[in-house]
C-alpha cells in the first residue's frame, strides 16, 4: 500500500443492515480505494481486517441537525471537536446550523464551513444556509450563492422564519435549487419568557411557559405553505402531538413535508425539570408524556423519518447558570446510537432496520447528498455498532468540547465501535481492527 493510497479493508462476519437496498444479512464487505466493492469482488488480501462478529455494519450515519458554533463561539465547540464528536456517536456526516458568529449567510460563510470541515479530516461536514440574511427574518439570503458555496439546505434554526412572507418565498425560491427548507415551527410571541413546556409542571414550578400551540399553529402554517408554493419543507425537532399529526395529515394530501425527531423528545418529558437542571432545557422543550408517545407512533408509522440530534454545545458556565439565565440546548452526538437503541429498539417500538432507515438514506435524500447506503460504488462511509454493549453514560467522557448532557448516568446498550470515512479507520474503541502483516 502507497503511503497515501488507501487500505483495502475487509469487514468479517457482521449484521450488514443497507435499508436502502433492504439488506439485512451476516457477510463480509469489503472496501479498496475509498469506495464500497460489489458484493461478490473479493480481492487477494486486505490491508486491515475488521472482525465484525456480533456488530451491526451500516452506512455512516448522518445527522442532519448540529450546532458547530463556528465561527464565533469557539468555547462551547469547533467544527474540529464537533466533527470528532459525529465519530465517536457512530455519525460520518453531519448537516450544521447557521446559526453562528457571523451566521452562515453568504458564499463565502458557507466555504468556510466546507473547508473547516476538510482540515479536521473527522465526519464529513455540510452546511446548512440561512434563510435570511444574517438571521433576522427580513429579507430573503442569497441562496443561490449559499449553493454555490456548498449549502445543502437552508434553515433559520435557532428561530423560526416568523414572517409568513419571506416563509413563502423561501419555499417557492428554493425550488430553483431543490433545496428543502428546514423550519423551527413555532410561533415567536407565544414562547416570550417561557423555559419549559406550558402546562401543569410549568405551572406547579412557576417557570414560564411555551405552550405545545406555538409550534402546532406554526407547523399547520407552514405545511400549507409548502403546498401552495410546491416547495420542500423539513419540520425540525418535531416535539407535540398535534404537529405529528398536522405532517401526518399533510403528506396524505401529497404535501412535500418530512419531519424529524430528536432522542430527547422520545425519551423524557417536562417532569424532569422538577430538578431545575439546566440540561433539561432545550428549545423546543421536554413535553407531555402524550407528546412523547405520538413522537414514537410517528417513528413507527413513518410520519417522522428522520432521526437527528439538534447537537447543541453550551460551554458549562453558561449552561450552569440559573434556569431562566441558561441558554437552550444539549449536546446530542454521542448519545444518539444507545438512546435510540435502548428506548426505540430495546422498547420494541421500532427494529435495527428501521432506525438505520432514518439515520442513513432518509437523511441522505433530504439532504440530496451521494451518502447513506452501501452499495458498490459508494463511499466507504461505514458505521459499526455493538447492538448489546451495556454501558453507562458519562457526560465527563464526550469528545465534544461541550458537556451539557442530560443523559449522564444513563444505563444504555449499544455503542458505536468502529467508524470509516471514505475508507479511512477514523474512529474506533479497539480490539477488532488489525492491520495485515505488510506482505512485501
Ligand atoms: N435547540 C436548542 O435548544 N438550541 C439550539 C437552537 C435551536 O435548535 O433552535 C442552539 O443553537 O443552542
Ligand atoms: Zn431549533
Ligand atoms: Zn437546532
Amino acid at each position: 500500500m502507497g503511503e497515501h493510497a488507501l487500505p483495502t479493508i475487509q469487514i468479517t462476519g457482521g449484521r450488514i443492515i443497507d435499508p436502502a437496498a433492504d439488506r439485512d444479512e451476516v457477510g463480509d464487505l469489503w472496501a479498496r480505494g475509498g469506495k464500497i466493492l460489489p458484493a461478490g469482488e473479493t480481492p487477494e488480501g486486505a490491508d486491515v481486517v475488521i472482525d465484525a462478529r456480533g456488530l451491526i455494519v451500516c452506512p455512516g450515519l448522518i445527522d442532519v441537525h448540529v450546532h458547530l458554533r463556528e465561527p464565533g463561539n469557539e468555547e462551547d465547540e469547533t467544527i474540529a471537536t464537533g466533527a470528532a464528536a459525529a465519530l465517536a456517536g457512530g455519525v460520518t456526516s453531519v448537516a450544521c446550523m447557521p446559526n453562528t458568529i457571523p451566521p452562515i449567510d453568504s458564499q463565502a460563510a458557507a466555504e468556510f464551513v466546507v473547508l473547516q470541515g476538510r482540515r479536521a479530516r473527522q465526519a464529513n461536514v455540510y452546511p446548512v444556509g440561512a434563510v435570511s440574511k444574517g438571521r433576522k427574518g427580513e429579507e430573503l439570503a442569497t441562496l443561490g450563492q449559499l449553493v454555490a458555496g456548498g449549502a445543502v439546505a437552508f434553515t433559520d434554526d435557532g428561530a423560526p422564519v416568523a414572517s409568513a412572507a419571506l416563509m413563502r418565498r423561501a419555499l417557492e425560491y428554493s425550488k430553483m435549487f431543490d433545496r428543502v427548507i428546514m423550519q423551527h415551527c413555532q410561533v415567536p410571541e407565544l414562547t416570550v419568557g417561557g423555559v419549559m413546556n406550558e402546562g401543569f409542571e410549568s405551572m406547579r414550578l412557576g417557570l414560564g411557559g411555551m405552550p405545545a400551540a406555538a409550534e402546532d399553529i406554526m407547523v399547520a402554517r407552514d405545511i400549507r405553505l409548502a403546498e401552495i408554493t410546491g416547495g420542500r419543507l423539513h419540520i425540525q425537532h418535531i416535539s407535540t402531538e398535534r404537529s405529528v399529526e398536522l405532517v401526518r395529515e399533510g403528506k396524505r394530501r401529497g404535501v412535500k413535508v418530512t419531519a424529524e425527531a430528536c432522542p430527547h423528545h422520545f425519551s423524557m418529558t417536562d417532569e424532569r425539570l422538577r430538578t431545575f437542571d439546566s440540561n433539561y432545557k432545550m428549545n423546543p422543550p421536554l413535553r407531555t408524556a402524550q407528546d412523547v408517545e405520538a413522537v414514537i407512533e410517528g417513528l413507527k408509522d413513518g410520519t417522522i423519518e428522520i432521526l437527528a440530534t439538534d447537537h447543541a454545545p453550551h460551554a458549562p458556565e453558561k449552561k450552569m447558570r440559573e434556569l431562566d439565565q441558561a441558554p437552550f440546548g444539549i449536546v446530542g452526538l454521542e448519545t444518539l446510537v444507545p438512546v435510540t437503541a435502548t428506548k426505540l429498539v430495546e422498547a420494541g417500538h421500532l427494529s435495527w432496520p428501521e432506525v438505520i432507515r432514518k439515520l442513513t438514506i432518509n437523511p441522505a435524500l433530504l439532504l440530496g447528498i451521494p451518502k447513506g447506503t452501501l452499495h458498490a460504488g459508494a463511499d466507504a462511509d461505514i458505521t459499526l455498532i455493538d447492538p448489546s454493549m451495556k454501558w453507562t453514560i458519562d457526560a465527563a467522557q464526550l469528545r465534544s468540547r461541550s458537556k451539557n448532557c442530560p443523559f449522564h448516568g444513563w444505563e444504555v446498550t449499544a455503542r458505536a465501535h468502529t467508524v470509516l470515512v471514505g475508507g479511512e479507520v477514523r474512529y474506533t474503541l479497539g480490539g477488532i481492527v488489525r492491520e495485515a502483516t505488510a506482505g512485501v
